[in-house]
């Protein structure tokens, strides 16, 4: 029997912006369930390669796989539907939409994944997050602390194989920092998810793992 594939497997990434080389991965992997930090000096590329493993940016040359689907091959509208159902995004900008409640907000990622809406799960997460009073509340009526428990609640409500989070806990303080990360680490234990975090935060570094540091210059060798 062959060994099963990792979440994500990199193969022969390069990414050029600007015609200046930023990513060069030759190999990498991620196997299922693994979770951990993607470290790196401001401009080393971060937000770049989680947006290439989420397939909304397309490398230069090489291969993404991300749950036996090779991204770059994917017309976009496959992508797009890959994306919804097996990866959940948390993004420095939380882009959740002020014109709708929160429920709304979960009912949004439910369908735009193509699935049914679930309300039971809506209104499970909603609970979880301590927000299953303010339902019918508008994003912008939150605090930033609850604002970011949303965007992590929209990440997950699909339940995906693969949750990618961009500096989630950079603007929050201690006590709302640990209590993000646990509630991440919950949800994705809850649903049988990997959890790839891209931080500078030296309070995530004494919780998880570093799974890859990227140098200030590809050009550079990290110890
Ligand atoms: N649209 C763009 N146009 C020009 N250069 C870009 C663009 N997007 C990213 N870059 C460059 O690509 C490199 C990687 O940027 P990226 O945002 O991925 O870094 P990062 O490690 O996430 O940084 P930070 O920790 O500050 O968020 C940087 O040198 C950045 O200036």
């Amino acid at each position: 029997m062959s060994p099963p594939s990792p979440l994500i497997h990199l193969r022969a990434l390069r990414h050029r912006v600007a015609g200046r080389l930023v990513l060069d991965l030759p190999d990498w992997r991620v196997e299922d369930g693994e979770h951990g930090l993607l470290l790196g000096p401001s401009g080393s590329g971060k937000t770049t390669l989680l947006q290439i493993i989420a397939g909304l940016l397309s490398p230069t040359s090489g291969q993404v796989i991300v749950a036996g689907q090779d991204m770059t091959s994917l017309s976009e509208g496959v992508r797009d539907t890959v994306r919804g159902a097996c990866v959940g995004l948390v993004f420095q900008q939380l882009h959740l939409v002020n014109a709708l409640t929160l429920a709304d907000n979960l009912r949004l990622a439910q369908r735009l994944a193509g699935y049914p809406l679930d309300d039971d799960r809506v209104a499970h997460l909603l609970a979880r997050i301590g927000l299953a009073s303010r339902a019918e509340a508008r994003p912008q009526q939150l605090s930033q602390g609850e604002r970011q428990r949303l965007a992590i609640a929209r990440a997950v409500v699909n339940r995906p194989a693969l949750v990618l989070a961009d500096e989630p806990t950079s603007a929050l303080d201690d006590g709302n920092c640990q209590r993000l990360l646990d509630l991440m680490l919950e949800q994705a234990a809850e649903n049988g998810a990997t959890l790839l975090i891209a931080t500078h935060d030296a309070r995530l570094k004494a919780r998880l793992p570093a799974r890859l540091t990227l140098a200030a210059s590809v050009l550079e060798v990290v110890a």
